[in-house]
């Protein structure tokens, strides 16, 4: 079978990667799945193309193939585009994504319906050994709700109520999801591109 390796260790990015690379009969690995002791690696960039491309590039220079990575992150309006590319770090290293939903239901507090504008972004980073990095971005418009609601998905998606919906992404039949996700926008993009699957 056909293979390509993500760069991530997050479970909920893995189920998305590969339900959109079944259908093309292609498996996905990620770094859960290698033995091979890798480095945790650090996200310094300042924008999420640099994160992405530190991901994708670390892990393939040690592994030598090509390596796919997403970094993503939400992006509210009234909090000038907080917290972005610290989205996973919000409410501090290592804190769960209940409490950086917490975090974010606090600072939006005093701001009203219609005020609550947000977009999720994903920029996925191919690097391939010897090769220029290649870089590709999806959005996905929306607004962050008031509480929590539903079980599907992870990171924000309790909280984040895409355009013409009234459900938020963790109502949604992932399937649903996966049609209009930042992630799908961006993996989309890469549909014609198959130089970095192995096999
Ligand atoms: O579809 C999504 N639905 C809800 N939340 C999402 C989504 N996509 C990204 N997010 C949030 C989760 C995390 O707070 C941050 C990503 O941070 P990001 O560094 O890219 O990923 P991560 O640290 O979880 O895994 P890794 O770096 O190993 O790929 O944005
Ligand atoms: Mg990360």
């Amino acid at each position: 079978m056909k293979k390509i390796l993500i760069a991530t260790r997050n479970k909920g990015k893995v189920r998305e990667f590969r339900d959109f690379f079944l259908k093309y009969d292609i498996e996905v690995e990620s770094l859960l799945d290698i033995q091979q002791d890798l480095p945790e690696v650090e996200e310094t960039g300042k924008t999420f193309e640099e994160n992405a491309a530190i991901k994708a590039e670390q892990i393939a220079e040690i592994l030598k193939v090509p390596v796919l990575a997403d970094d993503s992150g939400l992006m509210v309006d009234a909090l000038n585009g907080a917290p972005g590319i610290y989205s996973a770090r919000y409410a501090g290293e290592g804190k769960s994504d209940e409490d950086n939903n917490r975090k974010l239901l606090k600072e939006l507090y005093q701001v009203p319906k219609g005020e609550r504008s947000a977009r999720f972004v994903c920029v996925l980073a191919i690097a391939i050994p010897g090769e220029e990095t290649t870089f590709y971005r999806g959005e996905c418009e929306g607004e962050i709700g008031t509480e929590p609601k539903g079980i599907n998905g992870f990171g924000y998606d309790p909280l984040f109520i895409p355009n013409d919906y009234e459900q938020t992404m963790a109502e949604l039949d992932p399937s649903e999801k996966n049609k209009i996700s930042h992630r799908s926008h961006a993996i989309r993009k890469l549909e014609s591109w198959e130089k970095i699957i192995k096999g």
